[in-house]
């Protein structure tokens, strides 16, 4: 099984994807996570220093790694569709699934985040409205399904993403069940 998550920055690609990750007992990789253990410091340090294009070649490169053997869940970072290269690894490699989000969300969820290099500016609000409008369309060429966030817990998305994997044929029906409540 070879499931990817995109969407923009506070969708919950890697939140959700830890926690779909463990339901469906296969590994779970963050891009963000496995680019921070090559360049050996934070991804807002190296944007600081080395700048937006060094970072996206980092970002390629990763991504064709991690495409040429696809497996468990991958969270992408927000930006990994801007490049095609990276939209054609991704959906020629995963099954894909765009957590859609309102740019109201993502600001009321990311609003006192510190680690995302592109959301530190005056008007964070106006930049995820500026990100939504640029990426949206990329967003649905690369996957191939849609799930809305806005109201769904974390949990509750990873009901819903369990569901369509078993419509889609990806994971077999019932295979998966939830954990009881303890
Ligand atoms: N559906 C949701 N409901 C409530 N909080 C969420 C939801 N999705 C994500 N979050 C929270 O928003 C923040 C950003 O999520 P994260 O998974 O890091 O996003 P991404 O990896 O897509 O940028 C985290 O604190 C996460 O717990
Ligand atoms: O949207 C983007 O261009 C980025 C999103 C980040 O990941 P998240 O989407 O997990 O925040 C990270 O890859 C980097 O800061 C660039
Ligand atoms: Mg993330």
């Amino acid at each position: 099984m070879a499931v990817a998550l995109v969407g923009l920055p506070g969708a919950g690609k890697s939140a959700v994807g830890r926690r779909l990750g463990a339901r469906l007992n296969t590994p779970f990789i963050d891009t963000d996570y496995v680019i921070e253990q090559r360049i050996g410091c934070s991804i807002r340090d190296y944007f600081d220093r080395e700048g937006e294009v060094a970072f996206r070649d980092i970002e390629q490169t990763v991504i064709a790694d991690l495409a040429a053997n696809a497996q468990g869940v991958l969270a992408t970072g927000g930006g990994a569709v801007l490049r095609e290269a990276n939209r054609s690894q991704l959906r020629d490699h995963f099954h894909v699934i765009y957590l859609r989000s309102s740019p109201e969300d993502l600001f009321r969820r990311l609003r006192h985040d510190v680690k995302r290099p592109l959301l530190q500016v005056a008007d964070p609000l106006g930049r995820l409205r500026e990100l939504h409008d640029a990426r949206d369309p990329l967003y649905r060429e690369t996957a191939h399904d849609v799930v809305d966030t806005g109201r769904p817990s974390i949990a509750m998305l990873v009901n819903i993403i369990v569901m369509q994997l078993e419509l889609a044929g990806i994971v077999a029906p019932g295979a998966h069940p939830e954990e009881p409540a303890s």
